[in-house]
């Protein structure tokens, strides 16, 4: 049983039984995912789109396909090239809730056929507000896709080789087939030894050095690429919006959202400019992007003047700002001026309701890619 120290909390009966219980997991990996294994993209189903005309709703199982959905083909084109005053909205959260059903449908396949079923664990230190609410939405999400899920809880002040002793178990479970730390952790512990602690083959955040190198490097293939980022680009591939020689600003360089954003861009032949704290004039490198990725963590920076007419905005930021009307207190706002820029752009994600629940989907699909590679189920 697991070296239990004050409030150590693990959910999972299977695992209050036996600590190295085993389950599984399934998978529906993204277009981007497509994208970095061409040779596994099936045009199939593009082809059948044309004989049948627009689908009301994607297929049940692959996302892959979608990757290469010409802007002319796109379930939810954008229209408006030219930011003619009034921006497409992407809707996140309802791309989101295909993916999740998509997920729920190969979930259940896998399950059918192998009798495995995917499993996800999540290692929670500490007692940020904002973390367990996100710990609790991907609990909640592996739930409803018939995902397992394993969250251990422990206090602030946990020793780093506790945190990592947990991760070591997940490593050998093979009902476990992704392993999420949720970020940011105590000060006192290096993020960097914790997350290498976190098997390359469990890394459903993607943030294991090797993966981040992976997708740094031509010719590479990472086994996880990060969700938030994946989340931005498969909103791009659903919506149509064409990347591939196109100018990108990606604001913000963070390791988990603005740096694999540009990589990812890049690997989508984007022409790509990052701008950060130190960047001189960000207005008008902005300005210069048909797409922009915004990830700062700064609310309203981003203003209506930085976007060039016609571009196509994904806003990443969830900034809480005071509002005595919300029962919370507070709302969710986004980096990007939304009422401004919707003035300007083409197409613009709304905060929310637009990367957030693409996050926890694009978790869901790692976690099923991740238990087909285990099992050698299908394609992964
Ligand atoms: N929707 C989702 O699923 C997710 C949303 N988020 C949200 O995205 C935002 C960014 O998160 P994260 O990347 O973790 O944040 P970090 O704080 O780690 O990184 C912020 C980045 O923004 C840059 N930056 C800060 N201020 C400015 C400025 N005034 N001008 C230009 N660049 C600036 C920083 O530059 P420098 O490197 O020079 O310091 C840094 O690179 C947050 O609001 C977060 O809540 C995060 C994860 C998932
Ligand atoms: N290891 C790790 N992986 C992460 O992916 C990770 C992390 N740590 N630490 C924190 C950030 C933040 N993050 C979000 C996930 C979902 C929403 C989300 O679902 N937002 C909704 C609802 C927001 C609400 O109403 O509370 C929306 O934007 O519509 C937001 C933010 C993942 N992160």
């Amino acid at each position: 049983m697991v070296n239990a120290r004050t409030h150590f909390v693990l959910h999972c009966p299977k695992y209050q039984k036996s600590r190295m219980a085993s389950l599984a997991l399934t998978d529906t990996s993204s277009s981007a995912t497509a994208r970095l294994f061409p040779f596994r993209r099936r045009n199939g189903v593009l082809l059948l789109r044309h004989l049948v005309g627009p689908l009301p709703r994607p297929p049940p199982t692959p996302l892959r396909p979608l990757t290469a959905v010409h802007p002319s083909n796109a379930l939810y084109p954008v229209v408006s090239a030219a930011g003619d005053g009034s921006a497409k909205v992407i809707d996140g959260k309802m791309v989101a809730k295909q993916i999740t059903e998509e997920v729920a449908s190969e979930v259940s396949r896998m399950k059918a056929a192998i009798g495995v079923v995917p499993g996800l664990a999540v290692v929670l230190v500490g007692d940020r507000k904002d973390s367990a609410t996100y710990v609790r939405k991907k609990k909640k999400a592996c739930e409803s896709v018939g995902i397992n899920s394993f969250d251990v809880h422990l206090p602030a002040d946990s020793p780093e080789d506790e945190v990592i002793k947990f991760i070591s178990g997940f490593n050998d479970d093979p009902s476990v087939h992704g392993i999420l730390v949720q970020l940011p952790l105590p000060p006192h512990m290096d993020e960097e030894n914790v997350l290498n602690a976190v098997s390359i083959e469990k890394d459903v955040d993607g943030f294991h050095p090797v993966n981040i190198g992976r997708l740094a490097m031509r010719g590479r293939e990472p086994l996880f690429v990060p969700c938030t980022p994946k989340g931005c680009i498969e909103l791009l591939h659903r919506y149509g919006v064409q990347i591939k020689g196109k100018k990108a600003v990606v604001i913000g360089r963070s390791n988990i959202v603005g740096m694999p954003a540009a990589l990812l861009l890049q690997r989508e032949d984007a022409t790509v400019s990052i701008v950060h704290s130190r960047t001189k004039n960000p207005e008008a490198i902005t300005k210069q992007a048909d797409i922009v990725i915004s990830a700062v963590g700064q609310p309203n920076m981003v203003k209506g003047s930085w976007i060039k007419p016609g571009a196509v905005v994904i806003d990443v930021g969830i900034n809480p700002v005071e509002d005595a009307k919300s029962r919370r207190g507070y709302r969710l706002v986004g980096d990007v001026c939304y009422e401004e820029a919707s003035k300007v752009a083409s197409a613009i994600t709304p905060v929310p309701g637009g990367v957030g629940p693409m996050t926890i989907a694009m978790l869901l699909s790692n976690t099923l890619s991740s238990a087909k590679r285990a099992n050698n189920f299908g394609n992964h």
